[in-house]
């Protein structure tokens, strides 16, 4: 479903990505981990076609990217939140996803603000949200189409327990229906609940597996110690 073959990218001459090699089948949930500055925004934007690798290539569905007909195919959150802030949460909603939805539009919209617990906020200004609020928004815009494909940059980063339990609750019914899932994540708690994982340092990919493989090969409980096993900081 999503296929990264020898991704290499350098930002002037700091080389940021190296023959990365990952390959997610379709109804996965696959996490990409790696500490600060391993390279996971930039190859999450290589995949989604933003950004074009010095080498390698990437295939959504078959297909190589970037392609404009494989654009309503996925959703895409990206880190940095992309709202208009003096619009309401309804206005950014209906804006967004009026580009690739025409039938159910308003019962879709509706769903995935219920999802993000933003149901009741619906007619609150952007502007006047806290920033867990525009992330989650950010969330149901990237979800409102129903796309095939989601590619999450840090999708529940700074969210409560209570609205996080929901969206994962979201993401395994997703996965259910068919839905691939790329997430990038600070949180071993959420690295856990991916089918499999894989470890960036320095723009490598160092490792890749299940939750489960890889605390049996470390011999540990936790993911975390797997991550510090790993160098959860730049040597
Ligand atoms: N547009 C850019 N121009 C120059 N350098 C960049 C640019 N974007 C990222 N970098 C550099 O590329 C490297 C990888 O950054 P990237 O944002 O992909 O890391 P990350 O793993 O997503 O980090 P974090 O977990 O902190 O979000 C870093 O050294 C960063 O400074």
């Amino acid at each position: 479903m999503i296929e990264l073959n020898g991704i290499t990218h350098k930002f002037g001459k700091e080389k940021v990505l190296e023959g990365v090699d990952i390959f997610i089948d379709r109804g996965e949930i696959f996490g990409l981990l790696g500490p600060s500055g391993s390279g996971k925004t930039t190859l999450v934007r290589i995949m989604t076609g933003l950004l074009i690798p010095r080498e390698g290539e990437v295939k959504l569905r078959n297909q190589r990217m970037p392609k404009r007909s494989l654009m309503k195919r996925f959703g895409y959150m990206a880190q940095e939140n992309a709202l208009y802030y003096e619009l309401t949460a309804w206005e950014n909603l209906d804006f967004f996803s009026s580009f690739y939805l025409r039938k159910q539009k308003k019962e879709r919209m509706k769903y995935v603000l219920r999802i993000t617990g933003l149901l009741e906020y619906r007619n609150r200004s952007v502007g006047s949200f806290s920033g867990g609020m525009r992330r989650r928004l950010s969330l149901a815009i990237a979800m409102v189409h129903d796309p095939e494909i989601l590619i999450l940059d840090e999708p529940t980063t700074g969210l409560d327990p209570v609205v996080r339990r929901s969206i994962w609750k979201e993401f395994h019914r997703l996965k259910e229906q068919g839905t691939t899932i790329l997430i990038t994540t600070h949180s071993m708690e959420e690295a856990d609940k991916c089918d499999r994982l894989a470890m960036l340092r320095a723009g490598k990919v160092i490792a890749a597996g299940s939750p489960d493989a890889w605390k049996r090969e470390y011999h540990t409980q936790t993911l975390e110690d797997v991550f510090l096993h790993f160098g959860g900081e730049e040597a």
